[in-house]
């Protein structure tokens, strides 16, 4: 048995946590022979509810869990570990934009990014979840100057596995038929869902998804927006922000960052190098591989007029969040 790595959870008293922490220490993202310790780091308000949470760990019997550490601490959350989840933010509630969360939002991953600089290993691979997750991870980073910007990511592997998922039902395939479908640019309703290059298993053969859909009308408009507004449409319906399935799509960004995504193309946000015209030093969504624990831009993809209309919208609210980003860290 390897010996066990540090993982830190942040926001570990919320309700993405609730979900994302059994996954971490059952074995679903770091591999089932890996143990992990759980940091798990809240405010000092949530220290009560946080001992429940470790007391439901516990009861767990998890064989791979080798120690819990609840902390209000963020360089104590941080010591030595290699993956952090930053999922410690307040969520938007209904008729909020996710932008509407950075002024009360971005302040949390400037400390934490101090705190990540001062005590966290420099290996360390950082996801973040809390809206508005591009904007933070910039944030993060930039407050993190000895750790590699390739080390930095925000979360749109939900987008993603929406995509994947309206994209099976609209086939009547299994979701795990269709693969490459790729989330550009802002976890927001500027990204930019795109079927054009996803491929879809049909009869043990695989073809083009939009030939095999054969509606552009559908992959233009419906299938953008019912991805685009998902987040929304969720919290009508939940009064609260999906948590169930976004704890799933951070177990499946980070075990895709430390494992390996195989023949698959995955959605990530990454610190941009200009790539597909985009715009540099914003976190953008790009379809990447990932293996030995490094991601890297699927290139020479083409981009259709309709793409690049989509792909600067995008970008330019990611610019524009900057902007306010760094106003507000002044
Ligand atoms: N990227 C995505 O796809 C995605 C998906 C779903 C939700 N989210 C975002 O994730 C965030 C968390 O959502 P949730 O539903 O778990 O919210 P929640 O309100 O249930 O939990 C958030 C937790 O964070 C804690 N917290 C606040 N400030 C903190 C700080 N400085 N340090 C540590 N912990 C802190 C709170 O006390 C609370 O326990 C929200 O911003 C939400 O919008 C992102
Ligand atoms: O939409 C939200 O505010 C929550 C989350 O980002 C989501 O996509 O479900």
């Amino acid at each position: 048995m390897a010996s066990p790595i540090k993982v830190v959870v942040t926001g570990a008293a919320g309700q993405i946590a609730y979900s994302l922490l059994y996954q971490i220490a059952s074995g679903s993202v770091f591999g089932p022979d890996q143990p992990v310790v759980l940091h798990l780091l809240d405010i000092a308000p949530m220290m009560g509810v946080l001992e429940g949470v470790v007391m439901e760990l516990a009861d767990c019997a998890l064989p791979l869990l080798a120690g819990v550490l609840p902390t209000a601490n963020p360089e104590e959350a941080f010591k030595d570990v290699a993956a952090p989840f930053l999922v410690g933010a307040m969520p938007r509630r209904k008729g909020m934009e996710r932008k509407d969360l950075l002024s009360a939002n971005v302040r949390i991953f400037k400390e934490q990014g101090q705190a990540l600089d001062k005590v966290a290993r420099k290996d360390v691979k950082v996801l973040v979840v809390g809206n508005p997750a591009n904007t933070n991870a910039l944030i993060c980073s930039k407050y993190a100057p000895s750790i590699p910007k390739e080390n930095f990511t925000a979360m749109t592997r939900l987008d993603q596995n929406r995509a994947q998922a309206q994209l099976a039902a609209k086939l009547g395939v299994p979701v795990q038929d269709v693969k490459n479908v790729i989330i550009w640019g802002n976890h927001s309703s500027t990204q930019f869902p795109d079927p054009s290059n996803a491929l879809v298993k049909i009869g043990g053969v695989e073809k083009p998804v939009p030939a095999a859909i054969n509606d552009d009308e559908f992959l233009k408009s419906t299938f953008v927006s019912t991805v685009q507004k998902r987040g929304a449409a969720v919290i009508a319906a939940r009064k609260m922000s999906s948590a169930l399935s976004a704890a799933k799509a951070a177990s499946d960004h980070m075990r895709d960052w430390f494992l390996g995504s195989g023949d698959r193309w995955v959605s990530m946000g990454v610190v941009s190098d200009g790539s597909y015209g985009t715009p540099r030093d914003t976190v953008f969504s790009f379809p990447v591989t990932t293996s030995n624990g490094k991601w890297k831009i699927v290139e020479g993809l083409t981009i259709s007029d309709f793409a690049r209309t989509m792909l600067d919208a995008t970008g330019k609210e990611l610019d524009e969040e900057k902007r306010d980003a760094l106003e507000v860290c002044k």
